[in-house]
């Protein structure tokens, strides 16, 4: 799927979503992830043809859509509120689309046993949606908007739903269904964890725009932009001046040329807090912070640093390693890597 300057204007002063410009593969898994308000939805409704676009092209298999109305488009949907047929069994909502497709019954038979076998609910086949538990009625709205081997799969938040526990399960059980039947997927949601785990890439918007667009790794070890670095975890953004990191006090290692200087070019670097490493400092020395906060969370031990400089920055320290633990009041020296120091770039205006 080709899409080229996509944007939508609903009231032709302001822009809900602004230049969006990706190509998707075959086969593909991407999220479209970012903060409320940020134009996802909007940018899903117009791929899934229930929005028409202001401006851009979208192009699937080579021909361009924006024409061809929602029911023409092959495409599944799922969205956070499931939109099941209530007075409907299982078997007869999964049965849905094949129906409406004119596919022959003993084809249909087969198609739904399948798909009831795929997301593992052939037990409950007979039973109406408001007998099933939340994560069951999700899995019949994924076996319904799967079950006519759509070219594109379009998620709307699908786990928004659930509860932290069982959204993990659904997240194993998307990955599976994805990997067995090698649909092409996009969907919507602001959950960074779960973005993180089932895409093959990540689009980062903000006010319409798109901040990024990588694969989880890169968006997460080398954000883009102040947005990016912030939005995908606590990020410690420093300004660069003169050359030099302006929060003074922290000592930078190892590193190549190169390195540095993309560093001194920068107005900007992220360090993510989990690479901010602290020791003890020495009684005489002048650079040591002052450890202003330490908040106990399980796996891991967060610091707050106030620097020379006056600056703060964050430390994470996993609680299963044998780095030392410091209380609040404690004088550390702080180092990082020149190689997790990212370089960013201003947002997009
Ligand atoms: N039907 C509509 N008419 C007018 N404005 C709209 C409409 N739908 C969305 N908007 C506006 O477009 C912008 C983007 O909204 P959109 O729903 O696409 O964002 P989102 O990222 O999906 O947000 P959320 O995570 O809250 O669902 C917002 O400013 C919103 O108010």
């Amino acid at each position: 799927m080709n899409i080229s300057g996509l944007a939508k204007s609903y009231d032709g002063n302001t822009w809900a979503v602004e230049g969006l410009d990706l190509r998707i593969e075959p086969g593909e898994f991407v999220t479209i992830l970012g903060p409320s308000g940020s134009g996802k939805t909007t940018a899903l409704m117009m791929l899934a043809g229930f929005e028409s676009p202001t401006r851009g092209e979208i192009e699937l298999n080579g021909e361009p859509v924006a024409a061809l109305p929602a029911y023409r488009r092959n495409i599944g949907m799922v969205f956070q509120s499931y939109a099941l047929f209530p007075t409907m069994s299982v078997a007869d909502n999964i049965a849905y689309p094949l129906k409406m497709r004119k596919v022959p019954r003993a084809d249909r038979e087969r198609l739904v046993n399948a798909s009831l076998e795929l997301v593992q609910l052939q037990a409950h086949r007979d039973k109406r949606p408001h007998q099933l538990s939340g994560g069951q009625q999700q899995r019949v709205a994924l076996a319904r908007a799967t079950v006519f081997t759509p070219g594109l799969l379009l998620m709307d938040e699908p786990l928004g739903a659930l509860d932290r526990k069982l959204r993990q399960t659904m997240q194993n059980e998307i990955a599976s269904i994805h990997r067995t039947l090698g649909v092409t997927v996009v969907s919507v949601t602001h959950d960074q964890e779960e973005a993180l785990s089932l895409s093959d890439r990540i689009l980062i918007m903000a006010d319409g725009k798109m901040q990024q667009l990588g694969t989880p790794a890169e968006i997460f070890e080398r954000p883009r932009n102040a947005f990016v670095a912030d939005f995908m975890g606590e990020a410690n953004v420093i300004d660069v001046v003169a050359g030099r990191l302006a929060a003074g006090s922290v000592h930078v290692e190892g590193g190549t040329e190169g390195e540095y200087a993309a560093i001194r070019l920068a107005d900007q670097v992220s360090v993510r807090p989990e690479l901010v490493m602290l020791e003890a400092a020495s009684d005489h020395d002048a650079d040591a912070g002052v450890v202003t906060a330490c908040t106990y969370q399980g796996s891991v031990v967060r610091y707050e640093v106030r620097l020379q400089s006056g600056a703060s920055l964050v430390a994470r320290a996993s609680t299963g390693s044998e780095q030392q633990r410091f209380e609040r009041g404690a004088s550390v020296s702080v180092t990082v890597r020149a190689h997790s120091i990212v370089p960013l770039e201003a947002e997009p205006k």
